[in-house]
């Protein structure tokens, strides 16, 4: 753990808005990068019994390696940081382990995400791993991302709450390999439900359409002080 004056709470983490990671931090995003390496190359490799039995051997020596140093615990991590004594190395923890989008997560492209305006908006490169028709990104990896995308056009309100309903048009196939493109926003708060909208792009081209309704489980729906200008947008 590294030492630090600022402390963090929850509500503070937005996509893009992330304390600069620590020397840990940059290393677990190299050992996550490395693995999801591994993760392409494994895929039918082409290697002798003999070759894979090594590789297998190999394979677990790490793992058991690893396991000796144990996990830090989610829950405490978390705890500390919704009582807003989190460390900026707590916020990377969070965030860097998301599936699809954490820096450290061998399981990412990484898909990279950022709030441009009213817009949360990503992009990502996918790789074999992540086919579903041959050489085009599965689609429910598509719906994946989008929960995520959808999920974070949050950070421009009060309030956190799950996926109610998500809805996904496939409008053309998405590439494997080339520099996907996404965005969400929001359309609408009524109540405890908030109403957003998403898509996909490859060149220009659309290729998916989203709508999504998050709920949240206590109070209602409300913009952020600071995104008060987007209520314009969202009635427009
Ligand atoms: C504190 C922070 C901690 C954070 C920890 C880390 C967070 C990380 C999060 C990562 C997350 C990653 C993302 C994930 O993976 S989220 C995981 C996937 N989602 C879920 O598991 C959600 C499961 N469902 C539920 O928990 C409940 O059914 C919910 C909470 C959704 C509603 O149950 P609740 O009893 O509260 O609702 P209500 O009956 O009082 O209805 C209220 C209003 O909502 C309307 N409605 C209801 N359901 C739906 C629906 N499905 N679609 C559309 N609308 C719906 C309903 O008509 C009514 O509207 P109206 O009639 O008033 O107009």
């Amino acid at each position: 753990m590294i030492m630090t004056d600022t402390f963090y709470h929850f509500r503070d983490i937005r996509v893009a808005e992330t304390p600069a990671p620590s020397p840990r931090a940059e290393l677990h995003r190299e050992l996550g990068r490395t693995l999801a390496e591994l993760n392409e190359q494994v895929l039918r490799l082409d290697a002798s019994d003999d070759q894979l039995r090594d590789y297998i051997q190999q394979a677990r020596e790490l793992k058991a390696a690893m396991a000796e140093q144990g996990q830090r615990d989610y829950g405490t991590t978390l705890r500390r940081l919704l009582d807003g004594e989190g460390t900026g190395d707590d916020v990377t923890d969070l965030v860097d382990f998301e599936i699809l989008t954490g820096k450290a997560s061998p399981l990412s492209p990484p898909l990279e995400l950022w709030l441009e305006g009213d817009k949360v908006k990503g992009r990502g490169i996918f790789g074999l791993a992540f086919q579903g028709p041959p050489g085009r990104l599965h689609g429910g990896v598509i719906g994946l991302a989008l929960d995520i995308l959808l999920a974070k056009t949050q950070d421009f309100v009060e309030q956190i709450g799950v996926t109610g309903t998500l809805k996904i048009r496939y409008l053309a196939g998405t590439p494997l390999h080339k520099p996907v493109e996404f965005e969400a926003r929001l359309i609408r708060m009524e109540g405890r439900k908030l109403i957003c909208e998403g898509s996909v792009w490859v060149e220009g081209q659309q290729t998916v359409a989203a709508e999504g309704i998050w709920i949240s489980p206590r109070g209602d729906y409300r913009l952020k002080p600071e995104y008060a200008e987007l209520e314009a947008a969202i009635r427009a």
